[in-house]
């Protein structure tokens, strides 16, 4: 690989980076190259090493071979205040904020008062409110606590972080991620705004689409490897940039679906009447037969998620959920799992998974009633278990291919992929899909979208949230769009296009459904 030219423009240099875990040398040698005042992207697919590269710019981890270099001098970035004290801040993927403390707390966490010389509370939350305005957020209060901002507003907190460190190159770890469409708008203008002033921001990001229009330059790690550095973002096609990244030509594609009309007639497997959770969503009605796969398409707040959780009995809400013919006591999870119901949550940590079991135990979690031989006895068939885990973690392309790593050890994208492994493994009726692809590269999502396409062929019924528009449109027969707690369109996928959903989505200057709306909330109506 050509080694990356460190010309007088070159803020930060990186060669020859290496990085051995027991068992995975996860960097072989990378390359980087960033000059002041560029966005430059990081691309590569699940586990190829992008977020251990940046874990050693940020200072927590160090490398076993190479060299740093910044403005043209070695550094050693370790530990992490370091590398803060060097000007490079990190946002990362699983935010690091502390729920439990307000946003000037977590802000200056760290470095007050003795860095910054604040003495006063009153003045770091006048500090906060500057940087929260800068980024076009001076709506969030300083003193709320921070466990109560929706991940929006926290990705903003953890923004303005970056920006009290007077940092001059921002490491941004899928930092659209947990963005609706106008949001992303807004972090890209204040990603304009700090290049404009000379700052640096490393880039990472699954979607494709945004390297265009972002992006000034990329670089494309493999297995470890630097396998493309510093190509133009603008004029390199994203065929080659997906051709770089995963070795073969992935075609971005859809699976196909059955057709117009061609559920009518098959039993209905959900059945959804008037769900109503005071201030959230109201009078939410709708069915999924077998077969079928529903979008629910709308901004971040605007109930979506909270009406999967409703449905899955995470939340008792008013109004009745029917699966298969029998109706679901609200509030009951685990009477849901018993009826047939798989829910893959959004955040995946902190709902889904045992960090410290192997991949297998994670992936067979929910179906472990399938593996008690004889059942009466419930003696677990470990083989039997182990095997099904494997089939799914290879049919899923999870990596590293070992089942028996504790899945801490493994990238933020192959954790994703156990968590639908999962659902894959157990006899769903009904499977509840909540950013099913958030962090999942584009090959892997090619597999994704044809194993849940083939899941429903098979007869279950999907429903899919997604802040991807063109993924509900892609995946989904139908869409229902969810403004404001309240469903306002239904159509056949194939009728809608990507501007016509952003227009139904886009909030007006209403009011959330109170209880005074419409319908108003059934007993056992939730309130908070
Ligand atoms: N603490 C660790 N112990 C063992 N292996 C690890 C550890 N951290 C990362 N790895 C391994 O190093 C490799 C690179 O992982 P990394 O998290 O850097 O990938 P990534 O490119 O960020 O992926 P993603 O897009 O899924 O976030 C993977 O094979 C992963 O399993």
């Amino acid at each position: 690989m050509p080694r990356p030219p460190s010309d007088a423009s070159s803020l930060l240099v990186m060669r020859g980076i290496v990085k051995q875990f027991p068992g995975v040398r996860a960097l072989d040698g990378v390359d980087l190259e960033v000059r002041a005042g560029e966005v430059h992207c990081l691309l590569g697919q699940n586990g190829a090493g992008k977020s251990t590269l940046i874990k050693i710019l940020s200072g927590a981890h160090e490398p076993d071979e190479g060299e740093v270099l910044l403005d043209g001098s070695p550094v050693r970035l370790a530990p992490p205040t370091a590398a803060m004290g060097q000007g490079i801040a990190t946002i990362y993927q699983e935010l690091d904020l502390v729920d439990g403390l307000s946003v000037t707390e977590n802000i200056f966490l760290g470095h007050e008062p003795a860095t910054l010389g604040f003495s006063r509370r009153a003045e770091a939350d006048r500090a906060t409110a500057e940087l929260l305005k800068r980024l076009g957020h001076g709506e969030i209060r300083p003193r709320t606590e921070v466990g109560s901002l929706s991940p929006a507003h926290k990705q903003i907190v953890s923004m303005a972080r970056a920006l009290s460190h007077s940092a001059r190159l921002i490491i941004m770890d899928e930092p659209s991620a947990a963005l609706d469409h106008d949001e992303v708008g807004n972090l890209f203008r204040v990603i304009r705004d700090l290049t404009s002033q000379g700052v640096a921001v490393i880039y990472i990001s699954h979607r494709l689409e945004e390297i265009r229009e972002i992006g000034d330059r990329v670089t494309v790690l493999k297995d470890g490897r630097t396998v493309a550095v510093g190509l133009a973002a603008k004029d390199t096609p994203t065929s080659k940039i997906v051709a770089l990244m995963t070795g073969r030509n992935v075609e971005y594609v859809f699976p196909p679906r059955r057709g117009r009309g061609a559920h009518e007639g098959r039993p209905e497997v959900l059945r959804v009447e008037n769900l109503t959770l005071r201030g959230r969503f109201a009078d939410v009605s709708f069915s999924i037969r077998a077969g079928e796969i529903v979008g629910l398409a709308g901004l971040v707040g605007s109930g979506r998620s909270e009406i999967i959780e409703a449905i899955y009995g995470a939340r008792r809400a008013g109004g009745r959920v029917v699966l298969d013919g029998r109706t679901v006591r609200p509030g009951s999870t685990t009477r849901a799992v018993r009826m047939g119901m798989g829910l893959a949550p959004e955040e995946r940590k902190a709902q889904a998974l045992l960090l410290d079991h192997p991949v297998a135990q994670n992936i067979t979690l929910a179906s472990l009633s399938r593996y008690t031989r004889p059942r009466w006895l419930g003696w677990l068939d470990r083989r039997a278990e182990f095997a099904e885990a494997e089939r799914l973690s290879q049919a899923l392309d999870i990596r590293p291919p070992d089942p028996r790593r504790p899945i801490r050890t493994l990238s933020g994208g192959n954790q994703q992929k156990a968590v639908l492994g999962r659902w894959l493994a157990e006899d769903r009726k009904l499977l509840l899909l909540d950013e099913p692809t958030r962090g999942v590269d584009v090959g892997a999502r090619a597999e994704l979208y044809a194993l849940v396409r083939k899941l429903a062929d098979d007869g279950i019924g999907v429903l899919l949230v997604s802040s991807e528009v063109p993924e509900v449109l892609g995946l989904a027969d139908r869409v229902l769009v969810v403004r404001e707690g309240r469903i306002v369109h239904e159509a056949p996928a194939e009728d809608l296009d990507e501007h016509r959903v952003l227009d139904l989505v886009m909030v007006s200057a209403g009011q959330l459904p109170g209880p005074d709306a419409a319908n108003p909330p059934t007993e056992g109506a939730f309130h908070d």
